[in-house]
């Protein structure tokens, strides 16, 4: 081995610790925030966590990571030992959380390739009778970060379980052997849960409505008969892990009594969701930009305003047209409820609020909000944001990049000789090359990118707080990895690659930005495809 790469095997190694040590810091902030009571007893721990994490940063020369460890226990330190977490350094510490969080989930790192697996950490188990089938399911899992193990026997699968539940269990009907053994073994896994552990079950020999019912009955989400290929399974397999994984819902809660205002806070918060809570209905314009709710609760008696009328003032903004709205109130006299309903809003609830009530109500609003919500702005083959609502978020980011004075860059990427594919293959075949391109750039990108379905075969991503040497690296590691991916077609399998073209704003316009991007793009193409061109500023 020569020096470079025995230099460069050091660099990984040791990059790969101060991940490892992000990962602790970040583990125990998540116990600190999930059971507040129990706070104080975090706080040195989590401290000593952040230290040890400076300390490599620095040592190893990985900036991000020592800026945002030094961030974070700046503000531990303002944390009294023993004393509970203040809501304000609270909020801070959660910045600074999430800015740490990007730093590791942002893979610029050569040896990325392992890090999906660190935090799509429950895994899926594979009981199928065909172990060639089984293996090559997981290798093509593990190219989109899924943690997957297979089993040989109905016991090891069990005891697995026991271990660790997972996200999702693909399973033959017949898995043991005999007919429907498969199924009886799911039947008795899923009496040790609480919650029933998703199922996909498929069978190549059993198709018949007694089957399917028994399989349903256990937990079956999804039936395949006759059994299908590895694209189309993954695809299911992502369905139900990707479901997992609900965003909270966003609630503003607008009460003039701070009690009950707080009172809610707690409830939402208890049940996971992220509360913003405001006193003054004047301050409400304000709160829907800043916060941007999902779901808006209104007191219906304020001194100088009443609930319905905010409630026609929000109505009157598109963005905000079909925000659920619920009421609260003493009001019992059902005439008088249905005609505030008739004003804008959707659902009422009476003081004094019955938490399980309130969270049943935010639920079902929120799922059936979403839902309509996605219709209008999501493409409808691989669930990403479509073409206008990818603008709009681009119009967002410029407008955060120029108060945070941050870095952005927007990225065009196009599949390369796409039409062939869809000659040779077939254009379902096609389709699913779109959909698993797009489970790989939701798998790879962080969080707090966008990732959107362009036109046909093209993609958009903006890349908030990124410096255009980032963007590149994370986008040349996304397409040397995705140009490996084997596609199945049939008995078949095939590669496909794609060009990309980035270009970071110079405080432009949108439209500049795209063209910028887009000329980039059209550059990768000439070069040759299968290659990543940032664009001059
Ligand atoms: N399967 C499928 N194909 C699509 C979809 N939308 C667009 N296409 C196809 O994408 C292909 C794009 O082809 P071209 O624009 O010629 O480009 P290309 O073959 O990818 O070649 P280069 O971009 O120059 O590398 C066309 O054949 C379209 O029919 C879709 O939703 N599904």
């Amino acid at each position: 081995m020569n020096d470079e790469s025995q230099k460069e095997k050091l660099r990984q190694h040791f990059a790969r610790r101060v991940t490892t040590q992000a990962r602790v810091v970040l583990d125990t902030w998540q116990k600190i925030h999930e059971d507040r009571d129990k706070a104080a007893a975090h706080r040195n721990e989590f401290a000593a966590a952040t230290d040890k994490l400076v300390r490599y940063a620095q040592r190893f020369e990985m900036e991000s990571h020592a800026r945002a460890g030094q961030t974070t226990l700046e503000l531990i330190n303002q944390w009294e030992p023993g004393s509970a977490l203040d809501e304000g350094l609270e909020r801070q510490l959660q910045d600074a959380i999430e800015t740490l969080s990007q730093s590791t989930l942002r893979r610029t790192d050569r040896n990325s390739s392992e890090a999906p697996h660190q935090f799509r950490r429950t895994p899926v188990y594979i009981a199928l009778a065909n172990q060639e089938m089984a293996s090559r399911l997981i290798r093509q899992l593990e190219f989109f970060g899924f943690r997957a193990s297979a089993f040989a026997n109905a016991d090891e699968l069990t005891e697995a379980c026991a271990l660790h539940k997972p996200e999702t269990i693909l399973v033959d009907v017949n898995f043991g052997g005999s007919p429907n053994a498969g199924i009886t073994t799911i039947e008795h896994l899923q009496e040790r849960h609480d919650t029933p552990i998703p199922i996909i079950f498929m069978s190549d020999e059993d198709g018949s409505i007694e089957t399917r019912l028994q399989a349903s009955r256990c937990g079956g989400e999804e039936f395949f008969y006759p059994a299908v290929d590895p694209g189309q399974l993954i695809e299911k397999i992502e369905t139900y892990t990707h479901g997992n994984t609900v965003e909270p819902y966003k609630v503003l809660v607008l009460d003039d009594s701070r009690a009950q205002a707080k009172y809610m806070e707690t409830v939402l918060k208890k049940a996971g969701m992220t509360a913003h809570i405001i006193t003054d209905p004047m301050q409400i314009i304000h709160a829907l930009e800043e916060f941007s709710p999902e779901i808006i609760i209104l007191d219906m008696y304020m001194p100088g305003c009443t609930g319905m009328e905010i409630a026609r003032v929000i109505r009157q903004q598109d963005r905000f047209h079909s925000v659920p709205i619920i009421y609260l109130s003493a009001e019992e006299d059902v005439s008088k409820q249905l005609h505030a309903m008739s004003l804008g809003g959707d659902d009422f609830l009476t003081k004094p609020i019955d938490p399980k009530h309130l969270i049943a109500t935010i639920h079902n609003r929120g799922r059936r909000a979403r839902s309509l919500l996605a219709l209008m702005i999501r493409d409808s083959l691989t669930g990403l944001f479509n073409h206008t609502h990818t603008l709009h978020l681009l119009d967002q980011e410029i407008v955060r990049a120029r108060q945070k004075e941050q870095p952005l860059c927007f990225a065009m990427i196009d599949i390369d000789y796409f039409k062939k594919v869809n000659d040779t293959f077939g254009h379902p075949i096609g389709d699913r090359v779109l959909r698993s391109l797009s489970m790989f750039l939701k798998q790879r990108l962080r969080k707090t990118d966008h990732i959107g379905r362009y036109g046909g075969e093209e993609f958009a991503i903006i890349l908030p707080n990124t410096r255009p040497s980032d963007a590149r690296n994370v986008l040349n590691e996304i397409r040397e990895r995705f140009s490996e991916l084997q596609q199945p077609a049939g008995d078949r399998e095939f590669n496909v690659t794609f060009s990309c073209g980035i270009a970071a704003w110079d405080d432009d316009t949108s439209q500049a930005l795209c063209e910028r991007a887009d000329r980039a793009l059209y550059s990768s193409k000439e070069l040759g495809r299968n290659c990543v061109t940032l664009a001059d500023t």
